[in-house]
């Protein structure tokens, strides 16, 4: 039977990456999305700056919505403090198959916690399920659609608290204009734009960085 591209990332990273060292990981996936074959992961250019916005949240409980292959899940957790967790949710089986093997492959299992599952269903059990206060970083890299929607869930289930970031991937390409208006014009956020481009492509795009106000 065919193999799927999630399948054939994760055979580059076994092939290509070291067990154990994350950056490996990431480089054996860039490598793959730049030379064989495109991938919607966030990509070098953007995780750079996530990179630098994990780093200055310092955070001690991260979400991440749409775990994909688990490109940026390894990206955060190879920079999270020891003790910090990083809860991750994919509802696609096949894509969370895979990400749990990259996760593994790249050392940071202990710091995931991948959850299969759907975010709508999730968030609102967050707290009963997995002890979580408020989320201090929100990785939104998920169904475009769903961004403003899964937002106001979190506001919602109190899961924010004054200072907590959210950080939305492809505000501009695939975009996601009701999140955006919504985040932009809300007193409840201060928001920020760092243009970028497309991951492995010299399109534009950007990531929004937004800071719960309480
Ligand atoms: C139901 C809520 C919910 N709950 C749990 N898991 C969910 C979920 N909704 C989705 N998932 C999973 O997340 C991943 C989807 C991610 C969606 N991402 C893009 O669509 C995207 C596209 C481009 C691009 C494509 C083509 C172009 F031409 C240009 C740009 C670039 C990017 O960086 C992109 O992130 C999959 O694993 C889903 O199973
Ligand atoms: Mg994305």
């Amino acid at each position: 039977t065919q193999s799927t591209r999630p399948q054939r990332l994760l055979a580059a990273v076994h092939k290509k990456a070291t067990r154990g060292n994350p950056r490996s990981v990431v480089k054996a996936i860039d490598e793959f999305c730049n030379q064989n074959e495109w991938a919607m992961n966030v990509g070098n250019e953007k995780g750079e700056i996530l990179d630098s916005v994990v780093s200055e949240t310092n955070p001690g409980c991260v979400l991440e919505l749409g775990t994909y292959c688990g490109y940026s899940t390894v990206r955060i957790a190879s920079l999270l403090p020891p003790h910090a967790q990083l809860i991750t949710l994919e509802f696609n089986p096949d894509n969370a198959a895979v990400a749990r093997q990259v996760i593994a492959w790249a050392g940071v299992a202990e710091k995931v916690r991948l959850v299969e599952g759907e975010s709508g269903e999730w968030i609102p059990k967050m707290k009963e399920q997995f002890g979580v206060k408020t989320f201090d970083l929100v990785f939104l890299d998920h169904w475009k659609n769903r961004y403003l929607l899964d937002t106001k869930l979190m506001e919602e289930c109190g899961l924010l608290k004054k200072g907590s970031v959210l950080l939305a991937d492809n505000v501009v390409c695939p975009g996601a204009p009701d999140y955006l208006e919504y985040i932009r014009n809300s007193p409840q956020y201060k928001s920020q734009f760092f243009k970028s481009h497309l991951e492995y492509t010299k399109a534009e795009d950007g990531l929004e960085k937004s800071v719960f106000l309480g």
